[in-house]
């Protein structure tokens, strides 16, 4: 069968169908799309995991992003979260997911780092929930992650990509690889969002297109 790929209303709407009628807890679903990104930071030798920095959006994209942090730590590789918006703004699921890291010890700064300390970013700004042109403190985080030149995973969609056509929405991450939550999407496969995304992974976090369910 030819491969799904979807577009971003899919992907909220099939990861709605997954939490509320197959009940599948939202942070279950978050700690399965981290495990899978940390999988890939492990067996892409492109990243040196000697200091990874989280750079985390007020979404849930940064919930994914915090929660891989956490994983890392857990597994003792050394690892820095980048906080990026308003504390106050974040989903209930990134607020969740940092109160979590925090309890852990895990640094979270919320200043522009220097970045020559850090060998691999990910980048967890947004992902599907990107809603208009990346700009004013975000923009500047992207144009420092680019100018560093280090390895870049992305999460779900390489931050600025369209996810629905793949074009850049004031300023996008350039990234080694994307990690993609269950589907393939429209923005990746693209001229330019495939350059963004650089190679594309698509985990299978368990979020389900109700269409291809059988059995319900
Ligand atoms: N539990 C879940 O619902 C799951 C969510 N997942 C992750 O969650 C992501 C989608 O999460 P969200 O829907 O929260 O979306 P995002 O985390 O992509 O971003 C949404 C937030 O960013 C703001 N925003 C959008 N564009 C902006 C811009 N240009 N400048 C400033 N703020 C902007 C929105 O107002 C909103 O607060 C996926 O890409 C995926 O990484 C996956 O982990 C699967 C499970
Ligand atoms: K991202």
């Amino acid at each position: 069968m030819a491969e799904q790929i979807i577009t971003a209303k899919q992907a909220h709407a099939f990861d709605t169908y997954t939490i509320e009628h197959l009940g599948v807890p939202s942070l279950v679903l978050m700690e399965h799309a981290a495990m899978a990104v940390v999988t890939r930071l492990r067996e892409n030798p492109e990243f040196d995991l000697q200091h990874t920095l989280v750079v985390a959006g007020p979404g849930n994209n940064g919930g994914d992003g915090i929660a891989v942090a956490r994983l890392l730590m857990l597994q003792h590789v050394p690892v820095t979260i980048w906080l990026l918006g308003n504390r106050a703004h974040l989903s209930m699921q990134a607020a969740q997911q940092l109160t979590i890291a925090d309890n852990y010890g895990i640094p979270i700064i919320t200043e522009t780092p220097v970045l020559d300390r850090f060998s691999t970013i990910v980048d967890a700004i947004f992902g599907v929930g990107l809603t208009r042109p990346v700009t004013g403190s975000f923009g500047d985080a992207v144009k420092h992650i680019n100018a560093a030149n280090l390895p870049v995973l992305a999460i779900d969609v390489p931050t600025g990509i369209d996810t629905d056509t793949g074009a850049i929405l004031g300023i996008a991450i350039a990234a080694n690889e994307t990690v993609t939550m269950s589907y393939n999407k429209v923005g990746l496969t693209t001229a330019t969002g495939k350059e963004a995304a650089g190679t594309v992974t698509v985990a299978n976090i368990g979020i389900y297109d109700p269409a291809t369910l059988t059995n319900n």
